[in-house]
């Protein structure tokens, strides 16, 4: 089997006496953006750091491509590539100097390198300002000029921290869409505070809290780990309330309108369909039947608590 693009094995880190992560493991086999989501302090950037061999981790071990990071950083380091907060840029570079200098820094060939620059700079849209400094540059485009940087030697890894951060709405589109075309062909790991990035952009989710993992699966099964228990049906012919209540497993009715109403339920899937079928059978004309899911925001609070008990 081919080997996992990430894996990491029981990584802990301690920071003087305290731990800041514990024993975390996960493994990321596909191209695509995988959701690194937690709470301030969670963990995330002292992951990150040590999955890009910028920190050394207490214990635990981390794979890029199968190789062992501690033991053979420089070629480890060849598969990731890292866009962190805090852009690393020379604003009195220009911005192909400063991606040469950075394809120069990852080990870019000689012969190689024009090509990479070239390739980067039209891939994140930057190409007509190789020749502004970066001082000159708007957020927007210097966010671009980080993604840039940190796929110039062409890596099946990269860790983004919080890249839309600070940029104005049009920005914050034109990163997403960046970033979810650099994933058509690597593994992206977005740590992110914004939830509706999230749904914007990741397939998958990983969430820390209190430095252990305590969600990794899909932003589907993200979205649908509270169990839904209230729906909304519009009826055209409405019975009495009693009536509605009166279907198993409805536990209670909220008036929205004079056709449309909120039936809360026990968490049973039947109940749903029970309302259907007898709105049908007894000719109460509905048009609408929605099903209510928890918000994201519902879903990461329930998450933070769970491991805060
Ligand atoms: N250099 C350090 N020395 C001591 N403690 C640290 C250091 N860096 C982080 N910590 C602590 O480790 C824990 C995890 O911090 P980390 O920065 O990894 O969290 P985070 O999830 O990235 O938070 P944020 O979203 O606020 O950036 C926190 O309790 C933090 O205070």
């Amino acid at each position: 089997m081919e080997n996992a693009i990430v894996k990491v094995e029981d990584l802990s880190h301690r920071y003087a006496s305290q731990w800041a992560v514990r024993d975390i493991n996960f493994e990321i086999h596909n191209q695509g953006v995988v959701g690194l989501l937690g709470s301030n302090g969670a963990g995330k950037s002292t992951t990150m750091n040590i999955i890009c061999g910028v920190l050394k981790q207490s214990k635990g071990e981390v794979f890029i491509n199968g190789i062992n990071l501690k033991d053979h950083p420089v070629e480890a380091k060849r598969n990731i590539g890292f866009m962190p907060q805090k852009l690393p840029l020379y604003l009195d570079f220009t911005v192909e100097e400063y991606l040469t200098y950075c394809a120069d820094l990852r080990m870019v060939e000689k012969s190689q390198m024009k090509k990479a620059v070239q390739d980067v700079l039209e891939r994140c849209g930057v190409a007509h300002f190789r020749e502004r400094l970066l001082r000159n540059l708007s957020g927007g485009y210097q966010q671009r000029v980080g993604i840039a940087q940190a796929i110039v030697h062409n890596p099946r890894f990269v860790v983004l921290d919080e890249p839309t951060n600070g940029l104005d709405p049009n920005q914050i589109v034109e990163v997403r869409n960046l970033i979810k075309e650099i994933a058509i062909d690597r593994s992206v790991l977005l740590s992110t505070h914004i939830l509706t990035e999230v749904q914007a952009t990741c397939k998958e989710i990983k969430m820390i809290e209190e430095g252990q993992m305590v969600f990794s699966g899909t932003l589907e099964m993200f979205d649908n780990y509270i169990e839904p228990n209230s729906l909304i049906v519009q009826l055209e012919i409405p019975p009495a309330k009693e009536e509605l209540l009166k279907i198993p497993g409805v536990r209670s009715f909220e008036e929205l309108s004079q056709y449309r109403f909120r039936l809360g339920y026990d968490g049973e899937k039947k109940t749903a369909q029970g309302v259907a079928e007898t709105s049908v059978n007894r000719s109460w004309g509905m048009t609408e039947l929605i099903i209510e899911k928890s918000s994201l925001d519902a879903v990461f609070a329930r998450l933070s608590k769970k491991n805060t008990k």
